[in-house]
């Protein structure tokens, strides 16, 4: 049992000078491994680089000194110190590889050289988060002004271009629509020529076929006037002919009287002949008148030979004529069927010009038409013209503005340049400052102890049987241990503790966050972090770890974690930082091992048939367990979904095995990788957060309904597992339970370089004060081995590699 001064904060210089004197460990040779390697500080420790800080300090110090446990409680102060301290990078680098100067035995001077330092660095840090704050504020600023004007100038351009678009596409459809007009209108006018030619040309026919049809008659009316003349000429023939049958007759008349003459004559010749007898007496009378008779008859046939010959000339005529009149028919004839002929081509011309006519009219009504349309396109083409003018000077005025955007686009452009130049300037300053505070986090982290140790007390719960029994756990309030102390009584006795922090039954799990939330940060820095739960069965593990996720006030830490880191790694998206993140999550229940996000619960005992789960650890202190579902988480959301998954996994567990949640270890494992774009600068983090069980014995000696004996093997539960948080702390050779898997699953947390945190959560049931007092006992030694201070029973190695400077 131990007593107050025995679970003191292990500050106490005077346990300090035990450790070094009684276990025969060098004090130096830990301050040189436990800080990690960081041995090479300045020759001259004497140096104090900031003498406003040590001054305010000391001022502060002569009126009331900060206690050394004071660290993580004393940001109020801080605050409005640095507000008036400027550092420079030298000196901060300065302050960060300072080492304290420590006298070998003088303890107590070294604790307070060692707390005056820790001060210093608290002011720096402050100033340096103020820095951080006003780089990101400046930043943000930048970021939203250059978002702003980007928007701008997107804005702008998009308009422009939208602009531009448009009146290229007014301007390319109107000169479209002007180059099918001017075909069209080509068109148009070869067709109005065409038309024009054909009219010409129609017209031409037409003059000619008026012409043709002019001479035609005038030829109709000399064929008429000649057939007139024919005809008259024909008449007069026919007279003629008429006359010389007259004539004929006459001549035959004649003819037949001078044959009636010759006949007469012949008579009066016989007569006369006779006579002739009778005169041949006469005879020379007779002959006389003979004579004069024959000379009368070759008169008369001479005569008759002329009438002969002039009838015969006469016939001759008349054939003449009548071959004439023949001819002058034939000619007749001729000229009737030359004017049936040219009747008929005047009929056809008369028809040809009818048709000419009438087409004519058809193309003089097409060339109206066409005139009218070509009018009316000429307007739509004066009128395409005022568009298209109106158009190019719409098209003038948006090059104009385009031109006047440009520039001020170029401006902005500028300016927009001028303000990357400036935010990557922040930003080199930013990394810096990231880099600083990342190095002063560390620092202070380390200083506060990489493993360390918070309590909390639950608050009554109904079913526990307080009754009218006095409170057994109450809180100190002496300055050194308010906020850390605990104290629990037992039968009447007090036992006192203190840990880094003392969380009482009515903290909000904000409040428990807010002073785990630096820790977390330290995983996207590419750290090692681990935060556990451990207590006895129902002292609130689970509500502290997972919380209720129905109620987002009482959230636990794993999904305000997650949701811190999710937040964080957006934020750092705009210094640069690109971060994958990985989750898994286990159940190690009786040695076996559940993948909680398998797509099938496990349904035998050693999880999916096929699957070993083997536990490794990598040369780099990286835990891997094979076969395990890893899952690419990228939002909080799918976390959530993981973690309701799991979740389930669990409860289908529940119903399988009883009492499983409490027995069963809970292990969440983010891995975060990281890398700057612009600094190439790469982290690799892991953040670890565990659930206990909280009656599982690692020896497995199963429960057995006695109260008694169920206390007992919880306490040797709770014992063991101790043990191994213990051993594994103190880096011991010898762990126990070394194969178990929860044991080879918390070795990198605790013993490695990881940043461990374990909450000891207990129950302030009077009926549980007994188990409350051995998890609050097991949880100072883990206190206490951290800091350096072991207690008298505990057996610490030479070789104890402490991480306390
Ligand atoms: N700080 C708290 N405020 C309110 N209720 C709490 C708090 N801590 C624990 N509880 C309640 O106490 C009960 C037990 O808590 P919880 O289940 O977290 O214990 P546990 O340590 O995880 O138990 P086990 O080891 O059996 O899993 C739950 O009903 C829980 O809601």
């Amino acid at each position: 049992m131990s007593s107050r001064n025995q679970n003191r904060p292990p500050r106490s210089p005077s346990a300090k000078k035990d450790s070094g004197v009684g276990e025969g460990i060098p004090v130096d040779k830990r301050r040189r491994i436990g800080v990690g390697g960081k041995t090479g500080g300045p020759a001259n420790s004497d140096r104090k680089p900031f003498g406003s800080v040590n001054k305010r300090l000391d001022v502060a110090g002569a009126g009331a000194a900060p206690a050394s446990g004071d660290v993580g409680s004393g940001d109020g102060s801080g605050g409005s110190e640095c507000g008036s301290i400027e550092f420079t990078k030298e000196e901060v680098n300065a302050l960060i590889s300072e080492r304290p100067k420590m006298k070998k035995f003088d303890h107590k001077g070294n604790l307070e050289v060692v707390s005056e330092l820790n001060s210093r660095l608290k002011v720096c840090l402050k100033w340096c988060q103020k820095r951080d704050e006003g780089h990101i504020e400046e930043e943000a600023r930048l970021q939203s002004t250059l978002e702003s004007l980007e928007k701008k100038c997107a804005d702008t351009e998009a308009k422009m271009k939208s602009n531009e678009e448009t009146s290229s596409a007014t301007i390319s459809e109107l000169r479209r629509e002007n180059a099918s007009l001017q075909k069209k209108l080509e068109k148009e006018e070869s067709e109005k020529v065409d038309a024009i030619d054909c009219y010409r040309r129609e017209s031409e026919a037409r003059l000619a076929a008026e012409n043709l049809q002019a001479s035609l008659s005038r030829e109709l009316e000399k064929a008429q006037q000649d057939i007139v003349v024919a005809n008259q000429r024909a008449a007069s023939l026919d007279d003629m002919y008429k006359r010389l049958q007259a004539y004929n007759l006459d001549l035959q008349q004649y003819n037949s009287k001078l044959h009636a003459e010759l006949q007469t004559a012949s008579d009066s010749l016989k007569r006369v002949e006779k006579e002739k007898s009778t005169i041949v007496e006469n005879l020379s009378t007779v002959r006389g008148h003979y004579k004069s008779l024959q000379e009368q008859l070759n008169i008369a046939r001479a005569a008759q030979d002329e009438a002969v010959k002039h009838k015969e000339s006469l016939v001759n005529e008349v054939k003449c004529l009548r071959g004439e009149l023949q001819q002058v028919r034939e000619d007749r004839d001729r000229h009737v069927a030359q004017v049936q002929d040219l009747t008929s081509d005047a009929v056809n011309y008369k028809e040809n010009t009818a048709k000419v006519l009438a087409e004519l009219d058809t193309l003089m009504a097409k060339t109206k038409s066409l005139e009218e349309t070509c009018s009316s396109q000429r307007e739509q083409i004066c009128i395409l013209e005022h568009r298209l003018t109106a158009a190019n000077e719409k098209l003038k005025m948006s090059d104009l503005s385009a031109a006047e955007t440009r520039t001020g686009y170029e401006e902005q452009r500028r300016t927009v340049q001028e303000l990357q130049g400036r935010l990557a300037e922040t930003e080199q300053k930013l990394a810096e400052g990231e880099k600083l505070r990342k190095k002063l986090h560390n620092t202070i982290l380390e200083l506060k102890g990489n493993i360390r140790v918070f309590c909390r007390v639950r608050p009554l719960l109904p079913d526990d049987g307080a009754g009218s029994e006095a409170p057994v756990v109450s809180y100190p309030t002496s300055t050194e241990s308010l906020g850390r102390g605990i104290d629990v009584t037992q039968s009447g006795q007090e036992y006192s503790f203190t840990f880094d922090k003392v969380f009482g039954h009515d903290t909000s799990q904000q409040d428990v966050f807010v002073e785990i939330s630096q820790l977390v940060q330290s995983a996207l820095d590419g750290y090692k972090v681990c935060i556990f739960a451990y207590g006895q069965t129902g002292s609130g593990k689970t509500y502290t770890m997972m919380g209720r996720p129905e109620a987002p006030e009482q959230k636990g830490l794993i999904p305000r974690s997650l949701e811190q880191i999710f937040q964080s790694s957006q934020s750092l998206l705009t210094q640069g930082w690109k971060f994958k993140m990985q989750a898994s999550m286990l159940e190690i229940y009786n040695e076996t091992i559940r993948d909680l996000l398998a797509p099938r619960p496990s349904s035998t005992e050693n999880g999916i048939a096929g699957k070993q789960y083997t536990i490794k650890h990598d040369a780099s202190g990286n835990t891997h367990v094979s076969d395990l579902t890893i899952v690419d988480v990228c939002s909080i959301e799918e976390i959530s979904s993981l973690l309701r998954q799991a979740a389930q996994s669990r409860s289908v567990g529940k119903t399988q095995m009883n009492e499983h949640s409490s027995r069963s270890h809970f292990v969440f494992t983010l891995r975060i990788s990281g890398v700057n774009e612009n600094t190439e600068q790469q982290v690799q983090g892991v953040l670890n957060l565990i659930d206990l069980a909280g009656s599982e014995r690692l020896s497995k000696s199963g429960a057995t309904g006695d109260r008694l004996k169920e206390t007992q093997a919880i306490n040797k539960s709770l014992s063991s597992l101790s043990d191994v948080i213990f051993a594994l702390a103190k880096k011991e050779d010898h762990v126990p339970f070394r194969n178990s898997k929860l044991t080879y699953l918390l070795q990198p947390c605790l013993g490695g370089d990881s940043k461990t945190l374990m909450f000891v959560n207990i129950s302030p049931d009077p009926s549980s004060v007994g188990e409350s007092l051995c998890s609050l006992r097991f949880a100072a030694r883990v206190n206490a081995c951290e800091i350096g201070i072991p207690r008298r029973q505990m057996t610490v190695r030479p070789d104890l590699r402490l991480s306390y400077g």
